[in-house]
């Protein structure tokens, strides 16, 4: 029996992995998250399509997944790197790629949207999944900042919507929030929560409310270290540092920005400040647009708030 096999029918007897009844599952959007979701979904037993705009995206996409799964081959199969191989050669072949977003849902369980943070734009892509997908396919949105109601309303199947948001990087990251709006079933509900768990995930249930459970202190939290840049009173590499030696964060606020991409800040910030003009919690960050106008959007272009590491 070759290790992944093993190492699967453990977690299934200890618990720590479920069945769940999704088994084809459509990823849209291959970016930072929709490729790490995909890779997770492919690597704990699904039929994944991932779906991008182009071509060259998904090729983007595809070697991003591959470079991840090596590192994770190279660390759980360290001592039968023939086994690694083999599973990841299982991974791959489970992962397909389309650009036609119709196509791709057409015999899916379940439809995962990891596309660029704007309502209006999600909107637009479950209003046209929902005439190109079976019935019974389950729709999920793995917005930062949306709330999920907002843009299940495109649909005609809000029983059958519900959040997944998702870590960054996914294949790391374990938790899951899993979040239903008042008309998600509870069939629905548990499918989500089962099929979270299948990836491995540790879930926590929450309810449709602005940025969810972390997002919500997450993102205070990161606008006052911009603001104390702003206000001159400490350095980003000095706030980063403090945060990771005093508070025990693997990384600092700004070293995180870079990682999650300031474009997806600044849709975030920017979404929430319209949302709430009279909290200066969200008043938005004279700092962070400026990097964004000069097109330093984090690690994904090379260079944010530092210069990524090559
Ligand atoms: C200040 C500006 C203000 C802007 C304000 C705007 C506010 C808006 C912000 C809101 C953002 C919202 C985003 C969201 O919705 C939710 C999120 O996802 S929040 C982000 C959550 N993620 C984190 O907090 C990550 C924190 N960092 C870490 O945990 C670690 O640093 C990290 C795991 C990324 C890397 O670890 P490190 O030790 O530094 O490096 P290593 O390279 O040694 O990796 C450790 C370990 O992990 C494996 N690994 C890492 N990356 C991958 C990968 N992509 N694939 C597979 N495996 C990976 C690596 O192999 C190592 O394994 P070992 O076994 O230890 O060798
Ligand atoms: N970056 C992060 O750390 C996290 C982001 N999120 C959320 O996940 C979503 C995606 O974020 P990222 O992956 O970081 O963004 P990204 O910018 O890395 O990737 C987005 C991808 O979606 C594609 N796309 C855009 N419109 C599309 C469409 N109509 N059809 C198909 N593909 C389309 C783009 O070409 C791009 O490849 C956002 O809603 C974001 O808020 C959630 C958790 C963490």
């Amino acid at each position: 029996m070759s290790l992944p096999i093993r190492a699967f029918i453990r977690s299934f007897s200890s618990g720590s992995i479920q069945r769940s009844a999704i088994k084809n599952v459509t990823i849209i959007g291959g970016g930072l998250m929709g490729a790490g979701i995909a890779q997770v979904a492919a690597s704990t037993g699904h039929n994944v399509v991932l779906v991008d705009q182009t071509k060259d995206i998904l090729k983007k996409s595809h070697s991003s997944i591959e470079k991840s799964l090596q590192r994770v081959v190279k660390k759980q199969y360290a001592e039968d790197p023939k086994a690694g191989e083999a599973f990841m050669a299982k991974v791959l072949s489970q992962l397909c790629t389309e650009t036609d977003p119709a196509a791709a849902v057409k015999s899916s369980d379940l439809v995962i949207e990891a596309i660029v943070e704007n309502l209006e734009v999600k909107k637009k892509l479950f209003a046209s999944l929902d005439k190109a997908a079976p019935k019974h396919t389950i729709f999920a949105s793995n917005t930062s900042s949306i709330p999920i109601k907002e843009i299940a309303v495109a649909t005609k199947r809000m029983d059958k919507f519900g959040g997944l948001h998702y870590f960054n990087p996914v294949p790391v990251m374990k938790l899951l929030e899993v979040i239903r709006i008042p008309e998600t079933s509870d069939d629905t509900f548990n499918k989500l929560l089962a099929f979270g768990k299948a990836m491995g995930k540790v879930t926590v249930n929450c309810k449709d409310t602005p940025g969810f459970i972390v997002n919500r202190l997450l993102v205070p939290y990161m606008m006052e270290a911009v603001r104390m840049v702003e206000r001159g009173e400490a350095t980003p590499q000095d706030v980063d540092t403090a945060m990771k030696l005093g508070a025990g964060y693997p990384m600092g606020p700004f070293e995180l920005t870079d990682y999650v991409g300031l474009d997806t800040c600044k849709f975030i910030i920017d979404g929430w400040h319209a949302k709430y003009p009279n909290n200066p919690l969200f008043d938005p960050s004279p700092l962070l647009n400026k990097y964004v106008a000069e097109g330093k959007l984090g690690n994904k272009v090379g260079e944010g708030f530092y210069k990524a590491k090559k």
